[in-house]
């Protein structure tokens, strides 16, 4: 057996460093104030733990922007580097200066975190930049300023230089084709996309703000002149709402943070979930509900992730399950690797245990409301059923949880959890095979003549409306103990609910072989089937119907879920009511007068389905002006 060393040549993996490891090239700047933030938290903790004794000073990072000389500088007053440090940690790539430091400190208590892991972030620079030089002046009193110079290759200088204050300059020489980044809009964009809420001041530019004259010079109403005064521009806020402790919020701060967040947002959430969990992984955040209504889309992919207060990315959607995505606000873990790709995040354990956290957390969270306020809780419900509909279909965790406050919603504005509902309407609403039927419209307008046949029996219906509704009821049969659904205008009510109560019919059979074909005549055969029904004569003497097996087919295959080849046929039963004294009417009748009482009675049905339309509703219309 012969045991070896892998080697690594520098020369072919540097470019592939350089070039490939981030498709964004705008991402070398979070790199670098990165690194600058962490050599500003590094000297706090040195100087908490007694091993740094000097004064620690106005910690901040700046980014200078030089245009002619097409420089992009990124200065901090943290640390500093000797040279032997920057042979260590800058001429050895992959070898982290802040792993070896987070691993030496782990035990002291200092709340400081350390952004970087991986030891490559540096080397990004080289992405934008022909050549990069580190100035630097390290924290002991005999520190010399060094300067360390590459232009890309595998080669370095390092030299003796000058500089005053103690700290770092990354100074980058943009390249050709990045003069983007030598154009202060786009610097600022990129600053205030990742490093909005860094813990450490981050300075770019200036800006002018007013402020009361100095001099105390005063204009023609006696007030304090205001005066211009130019201070430079902070961009960050270092202390964002989610590094703090709940207690110490108030609602107002927790509305102040959200439009931080979004600015361009004027309504505001329902209500927030402050997450904070150190074991077994670190995470804080503030999860914003926002009031959906029907918005489902706008309202997508606006969580921000972050990593030690670094942004990551706003596109969460391979992070956390579907549902989540439709929530806003903040998410922080250092446990979230910074710089990989998307799929391997999907697969990272803890992106994992996180997501099912988050899952749990929201979950308890409305059930906690729920059953603090139940009226407030209805109120908000508009808002809140979609998401819980989303997460019962997508997470059979959320969906166990949810059971206990998911609410459904009688067509006269009542809310009953599923199981409450079972227990209103069980003695009324079971058929005679002990089946409780939850009858329900899917618009209570344009099913309104069902909707109030079924209510004069007593029945109460549910309105369910949102276009998640046929997976979800698909759902609940399964998970509700003999209970199955029907839309209100999926058969006659004796169908629905079939209870047996037979009542003798008027026509004999005889009669309604006879009157058949009339019907037959006046509708397309393929798509109506008649049928004759024995029912109440206060009911309507024609119902067209949609039976609920194909329209619930046709929904899903129109969702893309059903997986059929082909479209699926469209076919409606017209129900004849052999007890109807206009049915009885229209047998009695001859020739012309059958077949116009007839037609016109089918075209009532159509029109109470809200099916009669262009020509045939002209005709309709013609006819009963005629009737008059
Ligand atoms: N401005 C700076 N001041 C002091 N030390 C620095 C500075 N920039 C870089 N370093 C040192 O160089 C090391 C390497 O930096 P680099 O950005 O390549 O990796 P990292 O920050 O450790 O990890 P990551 O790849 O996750 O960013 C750092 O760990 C740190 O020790």
């Amino acid at each position: 057996m012969k045991k070896g060393h892998i080697n690594v040549e520098t020369e072919n993996i540097f470019p592939i460093i350089k070039k490939f490891l981030y498709s964004d090239h705008e991402i070398f700047l979070r790199e670098l104030v990165s690194n600058a933030v962490d050599a500003s938290q590094k000297l706090k903790v040195l100087s908490k733990s007694g091993e740094y004794n000097k004064e620690v000073g106005d910690l901040k990072v700046e980014i200078l922007l030089d245009k002619d000389a097409k420089t992009l500088t990124v200065r901090d007053y943290g640390i500093g580097m000797t040279a032997e440090e920057i042979d260590k940690y800058i001429n050895q790539i992959a070898f982290s200066g802040a792993e070896e430091f987070v691993q030496k400190y782990k035990d002291s208590d200092s709340k400081e975190s350390i952004i970087g892991h991986f030891g490559l972030g540096f080397y990004s620079a080289f992405m934008v930049a022909e050549k990069v030089e580190i100035i630097s002046l390290g924290r002991h009193d005999d520190a010399t300023p060094v300067k360390w110079v590459s232009n890309g290759t595998t080669e370095y200088t390092i030299e003796e230089t000058e500089k005053e204050k103690r700290g770092t300059d990354i100074i980058l020489h943009i390249n050709e084709e990045s003069a983007e980044f030598l154009e202060e809009a786009r610097i600022s964009g990129i600053l205030n996309k990742y490093c909005k809420f860094l813990p450490i001041p981050v300075i770019f530019g200036t800006r002018t703000e007013k402020i009361d004259d100095p001099k105390g010079e005063k204009d023609e109403e006696g007030n304090v002149k205001q005066i211009d005064n130019v201070v430079p521009d902070q961009i960050n806020n270092p202390s964002p709402a989610w590094t703090k402790m709940p207690a110490d919020l108030k609602k107002e701060d927790y509305s102040s943070f959200y439009r931080e967040l979004y600015p361009m947002t004027f309504e505001d959430p329902l209500f927030h979930i402050h997450l904070n969990v150190d074991y077994p992984f670190n995470l804080t955040g503030i999860l914003y509900f926002p009031k959906i209504k029907e918005n489902v889309e706008i309202q997508k992919n606006k969580i921000q992730l972050y990593s030690n207060q670094v942004f990551i990315t706003d596109n969460v959607e391979e992070i956390v399950p579907e549902f989540l995505t439709l929530l806003h606000g903040v998410i922080d873990s250092p446990d979230i690797p910074l710089n990989v790709s998307r799929s391997y995040l999907q697969s990272d354990s803890n992106v994992k245990k996180i997501s099912s956290h988050i899952t749990k957390k929201v979950a308890d969270k409305l059930k906690q409301m729920f059953n603090k306020d139940r009226e407030d809780f209805e109120a908000k419900w508009p808002d809140l059923k979609i998401f819980s509909e989303y997460g019962m279909l997508s997470d059979d965790k959320f969906a166990d949880k949810a059971k206990a406050f998911h609410l459904v919603e009688t067509t006269d504005g009542k809310f009953f959890t599923a199981e409450e509902f079972k227990e209103e309407v069980k003695a009324t609403q079971t058929d005679k095979d002990d089946k409780t039927i939850f009858l329900y419209t899917s618009n209570k307008e344009e099913q309104f003549s069902f909707v109030k046949a079924a209510n004069d029996r007593g029945y109460k219906v549910l309105e369910l409306k949102s276009p998640l509704t046929a997976h979800w009821i698909q759902k609940m049969e399964t998970s509700l103990e003999n209970v199955s659904f029907a839309r209100v205008d999926a058969d006659t009510l004796d169908k629905l609910i079939n209870k047996e109560e037979d009542i003798p019919s008027k026509l004999s059979e005889k009669e309604q072989e006879e009157l058949k074909p009339v019907f037959e005549g006046i509708v397309d055969k393929d798509k109506f089937k008649i049928q004759f029904e024995s029912m109440s004569e206060s009911e309507s003497p024609i119902v067209v119907t949609q039976p609920e097996f194909i329209r619930r087919m046709q929904e899903q295959q129109q969702m893309g879920g059903a997986g059929f080849m082909g479209a699926f046929p469209e076919t409606y039963n017209m129900i004849v009511n052999s007890n109807h004294p206009k049915i009885s009417a229209i047998l009695a009748a001859k020739g012309d007068e059958q077949s116009e009482k007839a037609k016109q009675l089918t075209d009532l049905a159509m029109l109470s389905q809200g099916m009669l339309k262009g020509e045939a509703l002209t005709n309709f219309v013609n006819r009963s002006i005629e009737l008059v």
